[in-house]
């Protein structure tokens, strides 16, 4: 491969086949609506491409306002684009209602907070017969075999344990399950997971992270894992996505990528040594801040932070180029003819 900044590239890991989802240049910028910046965007997410092939876990990782959140806001379709299309199966997703409605059957997102997709009044037993009498039309005692079911999908056993409990009297981690086995009800293909574990305590999280894994593998989703967290990310994916003001600046393998950063982004993200008792979302004090998105820098919008920054980074946006296998990343460090060292041709 060479320099891919005429061919788009898809970030995501690369299996032959259609992917479950894929995303071909998403863009949305909000519009400013008040004080000076009236009439300008933001632009929180620019021209990614993401490919979701089933069986399989993409992690996108990047520090507080990087995009991360609107990005898989974007794959829910809760939020509509500026640019760019979705596909499901190969075939581009309409408009209608009724496309709509078949989407979201397909595509479910797992919120950070569990606690705010469960009614507080509500029994599991109630959470879990609701989707499967509103989506498979499932009604008496089937209902309650379903419910539980599901419980087990979540390893929430023996489930007769659960159902007639509310959400206050469970963990948080079981409160995740609860949460998770309410979308396998309506049978995803892809799961969009938004800090799925961030609000748990640590003790827990890992097997809520295993819970996804066990679902890739054995229910053959497609999984997007959204965090701040590079390290959870490498245990976690087959890949990793790394996010900048908006951007995708690496992607590839996750144990190449974390082992061997081609970014100096990424190389700052694993730097801040992830700490597992974190709660709020990453952000790099002391090496700058991420720059505005209503003004982004021009040429490589990382170049104001970047121990390694040319000249032409501030002038030119670095196109994609490939590092090492399936690794690639935006930067002119890869580029044999700007890295230091080299002289121009
Ligand atoms: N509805 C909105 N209107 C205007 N700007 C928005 C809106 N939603 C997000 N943004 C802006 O878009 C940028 C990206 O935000 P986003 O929440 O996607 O980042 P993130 O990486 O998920 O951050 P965090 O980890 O803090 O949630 C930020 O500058 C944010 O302020």
């Amino acid at each position: 491969m060479t320099s891919t900044d005429t061919a788009r590239v898809v970030h995501g890991p690369k299996r032959p086949g259609t992917p479950a989802l894929e995303a071909r240049g998403l863009t949305k910028h909000f519009p400013v609506h008040g004080g000076l910046r009236r009439g300008r965007v933001v632009r929180a997410v620019e021209d990614v491409s993401l490919a979701l092939p089933e069986g399989t876990v993409t992690a996108v990782v990047g520090e507080s306002g990087s995009g991360k959140s609107t990005l898989s806001r974007l794959l829910t379709r809760l939020t509509a684009p500026t640019a760019g299309e979705l596909l499901l199966d190969g075939e581009p997703v309409g408009g209608s209602a009724r496309a709509r409605r078949a989407y979201a059957g397909q595509v479910h997102l797992v919120l950070q907070d569990p606690f705010s997709s469960l009614n507080a009044v509500h029994s599991i037993r109630y959470h879990l017969r609701r989707p499967l009498k509103l989506h498979h039309g499932l009604r008496g005692s089937e209902l309650d075999a379903h419910a539980a079911q599901l419980l087990e999908r979540v390893s929430l056993t023996p489930a007769e344990r659960y159902l007639d409990k509310f959400p206050h009297e469970l963990s948080g981690g079981q409160r995740q399950r609860v949460a998770i086995a309410r979308g396998l009800a309506v049978r995803p293909r892809v799961l969009l997971a938004d800090e799925p574990v961030s609000m748990l305590d640590v003790s827990i999280r890992l097997g809520v992270l295993n819970l996804l894994d066990e679902l890739r593998e054995r229910e053959r989703l497609a999984i997007l894992y959204v965090t701040h967290d590079i390290a959870s990310a490498r245990y976690l994916a087959d890949t990793v996505v790394v996010m900048y003001a908006g951007q995708v600046v690496e992607s590839g393998p996750a144990v190449q990528v974390t082992d061997a950063p081609a970014h100096p982004y990424t190389r700052l993200l694993l730097s801040a040594a992830p700490d597992p008792h974190r709660r709020e979302p990453v952000v790099l004090r002391g090496r700058g801040a991420p720059p505005s998105l209503i003004d982004p820098p021009s040429g490589c919008r990382f170049h104001p932070r970047c121990p390694l920054a040319m000249p032409v980074c501030a002038e030119t946006a670095p196109p994609v180029r490939p590092a090492a296998g399936d690794q690639v990343a935006a930067c002119w460090l890869l580029d044999p003819e700007r890295a230091p060292g080299t002289t121009p041709a």
